[in-house]
């Protein structure tokens, strides 16, 4: 028996061999061993699921055709999935049953995942000599809830992190995709889930990686021929956290492979929490399954903190430096730096530093100084409310107006026209532009962008005015 199914596989191997290029051949068939053979149901063992996912994705059609050619028409595949001892730790072996894919001839294919000794997996965050794999969470001890100051602007986003942190892969912000724009606590909110299920879940393997590091190490596995190591050790996680997901844009690899991370992760009752400069409809560059599931769980935005929460923020600060800064001083820094956290947080650090340089005391008058310098610098970056300010004055509308409920022609244009330059010269998103002119909602910008630019192209006048605005708007 267990010859005959080496035999029928290898004549399925030779065939696979001349149909698809070599490297593809050593990755994915190389590795698989022939179990048994049952009738017309031959098993072959997969060194993990991801693995099984792949070759029913790439490969189906071909195993299709070859093992129909050896083993007659009613031929059916059989996966054995080994996972390692480490992961299997706490689970019973068990059998899965997957959506058979669409192009599937083999139908019913079981997939069975057997638990087996496995030499440990090799990683970057892996802390050697240890036996059961312990994985260095890549967590900022700084970046607690503790430490997190919640205001209007991240309430939504803080209470769902914290629900998740209770219960990860339990609730149904899964995943979790925290987006807003640079400096307003993603990665910090997104840390402090995975402290606190450290802290009460110690046993759960937590892992915070940015996009850019998880894109390096996977190229890295590519040009080591170690992907099987690299998907393991992800498919591993129990929270997986990645920061700035927004850098996969345009990198169909890295996505494909993460895909098939987040299924293999979702599946398995696993918490996914990314990080985004954006929300999930403004991403360009992705492909769609990978949006769409995105938008599996629940996106919320951090928005910028309101006078109360800044002033929150810096008096945080300032008690847990155990520093001394008179409240005046941070009235002026909050009311002056408004758009950014870690902004404020460096003016803070920037006027201590001043003061300590030149043996001063912080007083109003310097810290005045140093903040107008530091302000100066970004006081020229146009805003949602210069904007629409620009727009008003040049069709001679009040800047209320923008926020009426009017749906007279020239209001409506002049409001779209406030949030396309709101989009294209700001960093702000598309929730924070909608907001801010008109309470409206994202998509209601990104019609209003789109509306624009056909105008753009296919009105010559309408193009000129814009031409004029976009002048006035950048002298
Ligand atoms: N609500 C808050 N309470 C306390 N500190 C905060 C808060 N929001 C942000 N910070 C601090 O501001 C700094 C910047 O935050 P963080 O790095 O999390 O921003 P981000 O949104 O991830 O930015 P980027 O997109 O540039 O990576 C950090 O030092 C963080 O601790």
């Amino acid at each position: 028996m267990e010859v005959d199914c080496k035999r029928i596989w290898g004549n399925c191997l030779s065939v696979i061999k001349d149909n698809i290029p070599q490297i593809s051949y050593q990755t994915w068939f190389e590795p698989i061993v022939p179990v048994k053979i049952d009738k017309d149901v031959l098993t072959i063992q997969v060194p993990s699921l991801f693995f099984y996912e792949y070759l029913e994705e790439q490969y189906i059609d071909l195993l299709s055709k070859t093992l129909r050619k050896e083993l007659g028409v009613n031929a059916k595949l059989e996966y054995n999935v080994v996972m390692d001892n480490a992961h299997m730790a706490n689970q019973q072996p068990y059998t899965l049953n997957f959506p058979t894919s669409n192009k599937a001839d083999l139908r019913n294919r079981p997939v069975s995942v057997t638990n087996q000794e496995k030499p440990d997996i090799r990683n970057p965050f892996v802390i050697p000599g240890i036996k059961r794999l312990n994985v260095d969470p890549q967590l900022n001890g700084d970046y607690s809830f503790e430490n997190f100051v919640e205001g209007e602007c991240n309430r939504l986003a803080r209470s769902a992190s914290l629900a998740v942190a209770k219960n990860p892969g339990k609730t149904a912000f899964n995943p979790l995709f925290l987006y807003g724009n640079s400096g307003l606590g993603k990665t910090h909110l997104a840390q402090s889930i995975g402290i606190e299920v450290k802290r009460n879940m110690p046993e759960k393997t937590v892992l915070y990686v940015n996009a850019n590091k998880f894109q390096t190490q996977f190229t890295d596995s590519v040009r080591n021929n170690s992907q099987n190591d690299f998907l393991n050790f992800y498919q591993m996680i129990d929270v997986l956290i990645i920061d700035d997901v927004q850098e996969f844009a345009g990198k169909t690899k890295t996505q494909n492979t993460f895909f098939h991370i987040f299924n293999h992760l979702h599946q398995s009752g696993k918490q996914l929490i990314l990080t985004c400069d954006k929300a999930p409809v403004e991403l360009h560059g992705m492909e769609d399954r990978l949006l769409s599931r995105f938008k599996w769980g629940l996106s919320a935005d951090l928005q910028i903190p309101d006078f109360e929460t800044r002033v929150s923020i810096l008096n945080k600060k300032i008690y847990k430096d155990g520093l001394t800064v008179p409240e005046e001083v941070v009235y002026y820094i909050a009311s002056n730096v408004v758009n950014n956290v870690r902004e404020l947080e460096g003016a803070l650090i920037s006027l201590l530093a001043q003061a300590t340089l030149n043996k001063k005391e912080i007083t109003f008058e310097t810290a005045k100084q140093i903040i107008d310098k530091l302000v100066k610098k970004t006081s020229k970056e146009l805003s949602i409310d210069s904007i629409s300010q620009t727009v008003c004055d040049y069709f001679g509308l009040e800047l209320d107006i923008l926020q009426s409920k009017t749906r007279k022609r020239e209001i409506v244009q002049a409001r779209q026209i406030a949030m396309f330059f709101s989009k294209g010269l700001t960093n702000s998103s598309l929730s924070t532009i909608g907001a801010k002119i008109g309470k409206k909602d994202h998509a209601t910008v990104l019609h209003a962008c789109k509306a624009i630019n056909n105008l753009i192209e296919t009105d010559k006048d309408f193009k000129g005015q814009i031409k004029e605005i976009e002048a006035q708007l950048k002298s």
